[in-house]
């Protein structure tokens, strides 16, 4: 079985856009987790435009009355960002490569590049407690060197494996995303996978057994929109007749 952790970036940049707490995000992830979820995924940016970092220390919260659920905050270890997370203290970290500006996370760690920014702040994570994940492409030749820099685990990218889903050559990027996950794991890490996840294609990447946990906040959220829309129009039509 592989963990869903849901991410509620889109319910806080709903919320956002009409400054006020609705939708109030604390209560669909309370929401989330009775309905048997194993946990709650956030990525503040340091905008803020999706949840905030105010968010977490909220969530924190919310998850004590949930034990064994889990709380997993994504973002560019900058300095606000490090500050909040060793405050907060989630479950885990992901650390993502993202630039200040951008528009949703589009790769994962050049590790060779910035293993030696990303050992200390590895070590000061794990120091408190918290399990610390790397976002990466699907390249099995670097797990390795994400096993020495200190990482507990890896989050595969799965943008590529998204849009190949259903196309001519989709066999063949699932191989690269299995072997990345065999690697990893060899390697000693675990795997986790996220980006462009929905209900169509999470099962076939998850049916071998090396994902242990999948992310997914965008298409659940549009799907969770298009299942119930139907039902709510009728409804404001009924009011209204
Ligand atoms: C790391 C990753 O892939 C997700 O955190 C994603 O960036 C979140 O989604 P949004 O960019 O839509 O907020
Ligand atoms: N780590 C990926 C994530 O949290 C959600 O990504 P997406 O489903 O919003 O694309």
């Amino acid at each position: 079985m592989t963990h869903l952790s849901v991410n509620l970036n889109k319910i806080g940049l709903l919320r956002n856009s009409r400054g006020r707490d609705y939708p109030n995000l604390i209560a669909m992830a309370e929401r989330t987790l009775e309905l048997g979820a194993f946990g709650i995924t956030i990525h503040p940016r340091p905008d803020q435009r999706h949840a905030t970092y105010q968010d977490a220390y909220d969530l924190k919260v919310l998850l004590k009355r949930f034990p064994g659920a889990e709380l997993n905050v994504e973002g560019f270890p900058d300095a606000q960002f490090l500050d909040v997370v060793l405050d907060v203290e989630p479950d885990q970290c992901t650390l993502v490569p993202d630039d200040p500006n951008q528009l949703t996370s589009d790769h994962g760690w050049n590790i060779a590049r910035d293993q030696d920014a990303l050992r200390p702040v590895i070590a000061k994570l794990k120091a408190k407690g918290i399990r610390v994940v790397l976002f990466m492409d699907p390249e099995p030749e670097n797990m390795a060197l994400a096993k020495d820099i200190g990482a507990d685990r890896v989050e595969l990218y799965t943008e590529a494996y998204a849009n190949a889903f259903g196309k001519a050559g989709f066999e063949q990027v699932l191989e690269t995303y299995q072997q990345a996950a065999q690697a990893a794991l060899d390697a000693g890490l675990d795997v986790n996978a996220g980006h462009d996840l929905d209900l169509n294609n999470v099962q076939a990447l998850c049916e071998q057994g090396r994902i242990m946990e999948v992310s997914i906040g965008h298409a659940l959220t549009v799907e969770a929109l298009e299942q119930g829309w139907n039902n709510v129009v009728k409804a404001y039509l009924a009011k209204l007749a």
